[in-house]
């Protein structure tokens, strides 16, 4: 189960990213976390995988508190950012490797792990190029493929779609879709409003900070009344009246 229990990130500059958020994501769910721009869902996935520290409140992932317990914590999480995070010297297979030794993954079992993740994502003949040779997507599904190879228990994925050619994002789907089956944890971002509501067991909403719905598609579009899922996120996530001067403009 991955918990968050009231939490707030303050960020330097006073910006309140999150705001006092309690959620908890069940073992077999697929969990898609949905908000406009600068929401906060970047920040409360970085305070779930550990990389960033909370202001207020806790973070527990499969009962640990990745703040007291941050490796044994994050040995259960492939987390793949919203911008492929590789190392652009090494090879893919030495990336892959060096993956593979932090999460001290036996031996005997790499080849077969490795193979067929770059079978699946149709990387294998990048494979022995250096890392700064390959392209956005490619460093994406690196990343992907790194974050996988450990077998981790729960995934955490910022925006794993975008970017992905359709095949790929095929794969990748149905591979989060047996992963939640398994009894596992998939939790990821989108903007994409179709394919949370094919993929999803249920969503959350954050806005501005705040936890603004969480449930199943169905449960929100009968809260929400007519219309379709992203008219409906629309109406939540609307910014208001806000007027914005727009006079800097050059009209000439
Ligand atoms: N390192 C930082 N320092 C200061 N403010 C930050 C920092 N990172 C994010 N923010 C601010 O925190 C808020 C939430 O940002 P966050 O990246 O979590 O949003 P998001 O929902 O992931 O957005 P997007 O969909 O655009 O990726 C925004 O107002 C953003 O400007």
């Amino acid at each position: 189960m991955i918990k968050l229990n009231k939490v707030t990130k303050v960020y330097a500059g006073e910006v309140k990213a999150v705001n006092h958020l309690s959620l908890e994501v069940k073992a077999g769910e697929i969990f898609g976390f949905l908000g406009p721009n600068g929401a906060g869902k970047t920040t409360t996935i970085k305070m779930i995988t550990g990389v960033i520290k909370p202001t207020e409140g806790k973070v527990e992932v499969c009962g640990i508190d990745i703040q007291k317990e941050p490796v044994k914590a994050k040995r259960l999480i492939g987390y793949v950012a919203d911008e492929p995070i590789v190392m652009e010297k090494l090879k893919g297979i030495e990336y892959l490797n060096f993956i593979l030794n932090v999460f001290q993954v036996p031996k005997d079992v790499r080849a077969e792990r490795i193979e067929g993740l770059l079978k699946a994502f149709k990387l294998s003949h990048a494979i022995m190029d250096p890392v700064n040779t390959y392209s956005h997507g490619m460093k994406q599904k690196l990343s992907l493929i790194a974050a996988l190879s450990h077998n981790p228990k729960v995934w955490v994925l910022d925006e794993p779609i975008v970017g992905l050619d359709p095949e790929s994002a095929f794969i990748l789907k149905k591979m989060m879709r047996n992963h939640a089956d398994s009894g596992n944890i998939v939790f990821f971002s989108t903007h994409i409003m179709e394919i949370a509501e094919k993929i999803c067991d249920r969503i959350g909403i954050i806005h501005k900070g705040q936890l603004r719905f969480v449930g199943t598609v169905e449960e929100f579009k009968k809260l929400q009344g007519e219309g379709t899922l992203e008219e409906l996120f629309l109406e939540v996530t609307r910014s208001g009246t806000e007027k914005i001067d727009f006079s800097y403009l050059d009209n000439s």
